[in-house]
């Protein structure tokens, strides 16, 4: 990385820290909230993090899979920015079948991911993209959807990570790449 593209990337990461509101006790007590709407809001911001995503895997990938909901925000901008198609995981119940699905638990609660079994083909690389990484059980139920298509996945990208919640450590061999990296 040159010095212009750090410089970029510390700006970003900068622009994105004070641009997050934290929110104390939601959804629910003890849960301290990270809100990225204003980071949504601003168009500029969310194009530089569509590139920094894109770059941070040197356009190394053939499918975007963003997550529900919130990562769909940021997984479009970044197929579009990198030119590659998105594919959708969605929770329980929202596509139309024959879909692969997995049961995980998350910071403040369960859910099931799915996937449309035809979205993703065998030897494909995906990145999965989201906003927030916290226990990491989002990003590993979405993997094991990526492994069941018989794709690989190329990395997970996140705008920030919520230290002291082990979701780095649980993603282990993948690839993690977050805008704002823990101790941040
Ligand atoms: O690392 P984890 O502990 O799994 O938590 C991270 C996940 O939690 C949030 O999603 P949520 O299920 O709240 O969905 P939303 O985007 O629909 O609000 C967030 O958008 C990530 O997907
Ligand atoms: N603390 C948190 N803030 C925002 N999204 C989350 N997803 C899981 N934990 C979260």
């Amino acid at each position: 990385m040159n010095f212009d593209a750090l410089t970029d990337r510390r700006r970003l990461a900068e622009r994105i820290r004070d641009s997050i509101r934290t929110v104390p006790d939601f959804p629910r007590p003890g849960i301290a909230f990270l809100d990225l709407c204003p980071v949504f809001s601003q168009p500029d911001l969310l194009a530089a993090l569509a590139g920094a995503m894109s770059d941070a895997f040197s356009g190394a990938f053939d499918r975007v899979l963003a997550v529900e909901a919130r990562g769909f925000v940021v997984g479009t901008a970044v197929a579009r920015h990198a030119g590659r198609p998105l594919v959708l995981a969605r929770k329980s119940g929202k596509l139309p079948g024959p879909v692969e699905s997995v049961r995980y638990d998350l910071e403040y609660g369960s859910a099931e991911l799915q996937i449309q079994r035809d979205a993703l083909r065998p030897g494909e690389r995906v990145i999965v993209v989201d906003d927030v990484l916290a226990t990491g059980g989002t990003m590993a139920a979405a993997g094991e959807l990526v492994r069941r298509s018989g794709a690989a996945v190329a990395g997970c990208a996140v705008v920030v990570t919520i230290p002291g919640l082990g979701g780095e450590r649980r993603l282990g061999a993948e690839k993690v790449f977050s805008v704002l990296p823990t101790g941040n």
